[in-house]
């Protein structure tokens, strides 16, 4: 039986990182006979210049009929200035996220062994990291109402968000992190700030509940401050980490670099039944893209997740992994990961590479 895969490339690297994506995928699709049909469609910044929106009715249409979405990565500062600020790349992003409920967010921060000099902490704080994000993707200050800028008395406008999490929310991305955590070492901190937010009180209890259920996971609670502080002080410390939207968008933007580039780090955004949307968690990189150096090993590494996740093809996502190992092996560098000794490869090099270990 055939599955869709409907590829989002997006606005800056996003198109140079996911046209190697792809052609990974197309590779995969025959080896294994997988039945894979790729779709594209246009999102953030390509489809507002292309359709006035950055998330046109075809692409969320196509996005609920797919099996499976990957996205290159949307936004730049083409569209930073326009007045109407629910017309904006991110919102396209945003806005398939929370219309398929894709609320578990999955950022897997993975020290690759070749990489442990790229990375900016001493090769022993980061050497043998692994540990998982689990990020609540669909609530959270990012989503909360009301939300604005208005006008106070005396004319004085402020901006205003809300954050809020219900407990129903709190629990189904805490079961996410907890039995992610029963898969791998056991320890799941709990990261919030329950010493100044409500939200996040709730956020604690409800975790403390949860723990009563999963009597084999030790559960510990860190406030984010010092949490940012941890996961450059001594990230091993860390198995798995749970937290929301805001918090974990920032602390993965940090465990990425621990992996030695933010163009390492892949991420799975699920929904209730395992439906999913994947994408690397950097960005559009404006101030590269164009140049063909972006390292496209995040989106490979998301397209992978894809296999494992969505597609039920394991062995493909095995395989692709042990590709990019290879690559590693050779001493094959994207400019972010470059370090004395090894070849600097461009975007669609790295590409080639990953092909021919995945052919050999
Ligand atoms: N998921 C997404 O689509 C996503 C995520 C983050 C930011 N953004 C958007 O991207 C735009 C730029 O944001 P930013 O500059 O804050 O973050 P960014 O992640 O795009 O870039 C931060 C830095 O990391 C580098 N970098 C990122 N990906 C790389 C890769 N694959 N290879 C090599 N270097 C890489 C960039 O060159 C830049 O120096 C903004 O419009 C932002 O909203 C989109
Ligand atoms: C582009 C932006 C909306 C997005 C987020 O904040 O979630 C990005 O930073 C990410 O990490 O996926
Ligand atoms: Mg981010």
């Amino acid at each position: 039986m055939s599955k869709q895969v409907l590829i989002l490339p997006g606005d800056g690297i996003g198109p140079e990182i996911v046209r190697e994506a792809r052609r990974v995928l197309e590779a995969v699709n025959t080896r294994y006979s997988l039945g894979l049909e790729l779709d594209e469609a246009l999102v953030g910044g390509a489809a507002i210049d292309a359709t006035g929106k950055p998330l046109p009715d075809e692409t969320l249409a196509a996005a609920k009929a797919a099996d499976a979405i990957l996205l290159g990565a949307v936004g730049g500062p083409k569209w930073d200035t326009i007045p109407d600020f629910s017309i904006r790349p991110e919102k396209g992003l945003l806005g398939i996220r929370s219309s398929l409920g894709l609320f578990g967010n999955l950022r897997p921060a993975i020290l690759y062994p070749q990489l442990a000099h790229a990375s900016s902490l001493k090769p022993e704080v980061v050497s043998g990291l692994d540990i998982l994000i689990v990020r609540e993707l669909t609530g959270g200050i990012y989503f909360g109402q009301p939300r604005g800028i208005r006008e106070k008395e005396g004319g004085i406008r402020e901006g205003f968000n809300t954050y809020v999490y219900d407990e129903n929310e709190i629990r189904r991305i805490g079961r996410v992190a907890f039995e992610a955590a029963r898969a791998r070492n056991k320890r799941l901190c709990s990261v919030d700030k329950a010493n100044v937010l409500e939200v996040t009180v709730l956020w604690r209890e409800i975790m403390n509940d949860l723990a009563k259920e999963y009597p084999d996971v030790e559960l510990s609670h860190m406030y984010v401050d010092n949490a940012a502080m941890q996961l450059v002080r001594a990230p091993k410390q860390f198995d798995v980490m749970v937290t929301g939207n805001m918090f974990g968008d920032i602390l993965s933007d940090a465990a990425a670099m621990l992996t030695g580039s933010i163009g390492m780090l892949p991420s799975a955004s699920l929904d209730e039944s395992g439906k999913g949307m994947y994408e690397p968690c950097h960005g559009s990189a404006p101030d590269i893209a164009g140049q063909g150096i972006a390292n496209p090993l995040a989106t490979i590494l998301s397209a992978a997740m894809m296999l494992r996740y969505s597609l039920d093809a394991g062995d493909a996502a095995d395989r692709i992994e042990a590709a990019v190992s290879s690559v590693l092996d050779q001493n094959l560098r994207t400019a972010d990961i470059m370090s004395s000794g090894m070849t600097r490869v461009s975007t669609s090099e790295m590409g080639d590479a990953v092909l021919a270990a995945l052919n050999a």
